[in-house]
This record gives structure tokens, sequence and C-alpha cells, in this order.
């Protein structure tokens, strides 16, 4: 079945649902020589890992194995196969409703394409498949290293609270992954406060890219804009995309939106770092809209599975944002892309 693969160069497939044995990656395309150990892609796991402050309280320690396509702490240029074992599988919750299609999920869709669905916390429609591009991301970082090029992504917005300004140091250091320290406990009381209304929250996470070289993107369909923009929007939850100015281009004089040129370099960024689809050499900087998590308590209207009409309060163990576990997410999927395009610019050189 086609629809479970992304990139070309650097193809990956990732494959498992949430309540299944597994879920994993398999990465092809990958070039020889890159140091690669279990210990590098376990750091950006825990990024993203549930059961920790302000997320779901489902406890998975998301251990990654390495199947293949690694020897002594090197890829070999063979497929490398990535592996987490589910830990932590509890579908009691999901009996009740496996007739009954959550609104905002992906349980009406799915049944009406397949006939079939998994219904055991969401199946393959779950956010639980990122764990897959968390660790394929931290093998196309291998790569990006070899070119100096540096992924941030954190939190710009929370339930409507915006950060207004931005220190890259800070946002490691806190839960939300959040770059201002003066909205950041008012975002964190925001998560608790929805929660106890057995509600949930969307927000926007920004990513930005450091020394990404120009030349980047293809010239007409696979514009690095087209792909980013795919790429993120392929995360559950993500709802708009936005390079540079964004949906504010709208609103600009052609004066106020060029990026003028000069010997030094661009004088703005409005453009993200992308003009005509290829990279210009400075920072590309890509927002993801994300919606608030679909499975609340609040009660709601929906049907079953024989399109008769119910109610829902979905129990369990859920999230209240997807932020800030997306966010590693987004950088993964920012990763892979540029990934992808260094190979296929034939950009592998090992002295970048
Ligand atoms: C990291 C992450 C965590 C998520 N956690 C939950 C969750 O706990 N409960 C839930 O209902 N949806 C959660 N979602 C969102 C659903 O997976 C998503 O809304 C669903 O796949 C439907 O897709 P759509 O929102 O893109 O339409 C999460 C998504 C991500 C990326
Ligand atoms: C487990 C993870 O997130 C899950 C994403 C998710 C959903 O519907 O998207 C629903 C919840 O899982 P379940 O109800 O199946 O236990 C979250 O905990 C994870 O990301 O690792």
């Amino acid at each position: 079945m086609p629809g479970n693969s992304f990139g070309q160069a650097f193809r990956i497939t990732t494959f498992g649902e949430s309540h299944g044995i597994a879920l994993g990656v398999i990465i092809d395309g990958c070039p020889p020589k890159l140091p690669l150990t279990a210990a590098d892609i376990q750091e950006e796991l825990d990024k993203r890992r549930p059961g920790r402050k302000l997320t779901t309280p489902r406890r998975e320690p998301d251990r990654v194995e390495i199947l293949s396509g690694v020897f002594e702490g090197k890829t070999l240029g063979t497929p490398i196969t990535l592996i987490v074992y589910n830990q932590d599988v509890d579908s009691s919750k999901y009996e009740a409703i496996k007739d009954v299609f959550r609104p905002g999920h992906g349980d009406f869709t799915y049944f009406k394409k397949y006939g079939i669905r998994d219904w055991r916390g969401g199946g393959r429609s779950s956010g639980r498949e990122t764990v897959a591009r968390v660790a394929a991301g931290a093998v196309a970082q291998r790569l990006l290293d070899r070119w100096k090029i540096e992924v941030y992504a954190y939190t710009v917005a929370l339930g409507g609270i915006y950060a207004q300004e931005c220190d890259l140091d800070f946002i490691e250091k806190n839960a939300l992954f959040c770059c201002d320290k003066s909205v950041y406990k008012k975002m964190e009381q925001r998560i608790l406060e929805v929660k106890k209304q057995g509600d949930s929250l969307g927000g926007i996470v920004e990513v930005r890219v450091k020394n990404c070289p120009s030349g980047l993107g293809e010239p007409v369909f696979d514009k690095l804009d087209a792909e980013l923009a795919k790429a993120l929007m392929s995360i559950g939850a993500v709802k708009g995309v936005e390079i540079g100015a964004g949906f504010k281009v709208a609103d600009l004089l052609g004066s106020e939106c060029n990026d003028e040129i000069t010997p030094q370099g661009f004088l703005s960024n409005n453009a993200g770092g992308i003009l005509a689809g290829i990279s210009n050499g400075d920072e590309i900087i890509v927002r993801a809209a994300v919606k608030p998590i679909s499975s609340i308590e609040k009660e709601q209207r929906t049907i079953t599975e024989n399109g008769k009409p119910t109610t829902i309060s979905v129990k369990g163990r859920h999230d209240i944002s997807a932020i800030p576990r997306i966010v590693p997410v987004c950088a993964a999927m920012v990763r892979l892309v540029l990934a992808d395009h260094l190979l296929r610019q034939r950009m592998i050189s090992e002295e970048a």
C-alpha cells in the first residue's frame, strides 16, 4: 500500500500502530560512513517521548534498537532499520468507543477508506507514529552535520498565548520548548487549566535552519518550500504551514516584501530563506499551525459506524496539546527534507 514512504534520495518508510507490537522506520539511501549510534537517536526520541510533564501519561520508554545498516558506529550505505517496541499499551478505554467515531480524529476517515480500522489508540493515525519520524530525523541530522546545518524547533504559541522574543538557549531547557521565558509559565498554566475543563489546546511551532547552503530545492514541483510544507503537513494535527513572512505577505507592498540584496547578504528575510523554491543561503524559517487534541472528555455529538447519532466523552491517556511533543517531530521532518535535497543535489562530500 503506497503512502507510508517519504523522500526520494533519502527515503523513509515508517511502520507500526500505536497499540501494536512496535513502530519503526526503514531508511534507504543514507550514505555510508556517517557516524551513528543508538544514543544519538535516543537523544532526539527523549524529546518526543510520552509520559513526561504536560503530556499524555502513557509511559513509553521509546528505546530504539538498530536492526540493520550500521556497523562499528558508522552507517554502511545499506538500509537502516530502527525499531521501538510498545511497552505501555492499554486499550481498555477504547473498548467502549470501538464503533464510535471520535470527532476530529482519523476514526471516521480510516473506516470510510479501508472499511476496517485498528480502533486501539487510533492505530496508524496515532501521533505515536511520529516516533519513527523522529528516529529517522536523527539519522538525517548526521548528514546535515557534514554541512554544519543546524535545525532549531520551538513553540511560538500555545492556546492563543504568543511568545514575543526568542532566546534559543532557553528552548531545550524547558518542557514546552518555548523560547520566551516571560510567557513560559503562562503556557504551562493554560495547559493545566484546560485539562481540568476536559478540553485541549493548539499552537504554533517554528523551525529555523542555520547554515543551509544555497541551491537546495528543485525548480518546479519539488520546490524546497513545497517539500517543507508537505513534510510538516503530513504530521497529524498540523493544519497550516507558513514560510518566512507567510500569510502576512498578502498585506505587504512589494517594496516591503522584497528582501533587498547587498554584497554582505539579504537585508531582511521575508522569503524565509527560499526563493523560487531554492534555498538562498539565508536562515530557513517555517511555521506549523497545530490544532487542539481531538480526544477530549467534554461531551460532543457524533455517530456510530452504523450511522446512528450518539455522544462521546473520550477517556484515557491523551495529550492536552500536541505541543510540546510535536516540536521535535517538526524538526525531524525538516531534517529529512534537507537530507533528501542534499542528496538529490549530489551534495554528499565528506568535506563540506
Ligand atoms: C506528537 C503528537 C501527539 C498527539 N497526541 C494525541 C493524543 O494524545 N490524542 C489525540 O486524540 N490526538 C493526538 N494527536 C493528534 C492526532 O494524532 C491527530 O489529530 C489525528 O491523527 C488526526 O489527524 P489530523 O489532526 O491531521 O486531521 C497527536 C499528534 C502528535 C503529532
Ligand atoms: C503514545 C503516544 O501518543 C499517543 C498519541 C495518541 C493519538 O491519538 O494520536 C493518543 C494517545 O495514545 P493512546 O491513547 O493510544 O495510548 C497518546 O498517548 C506517543 O506519541 O508516543
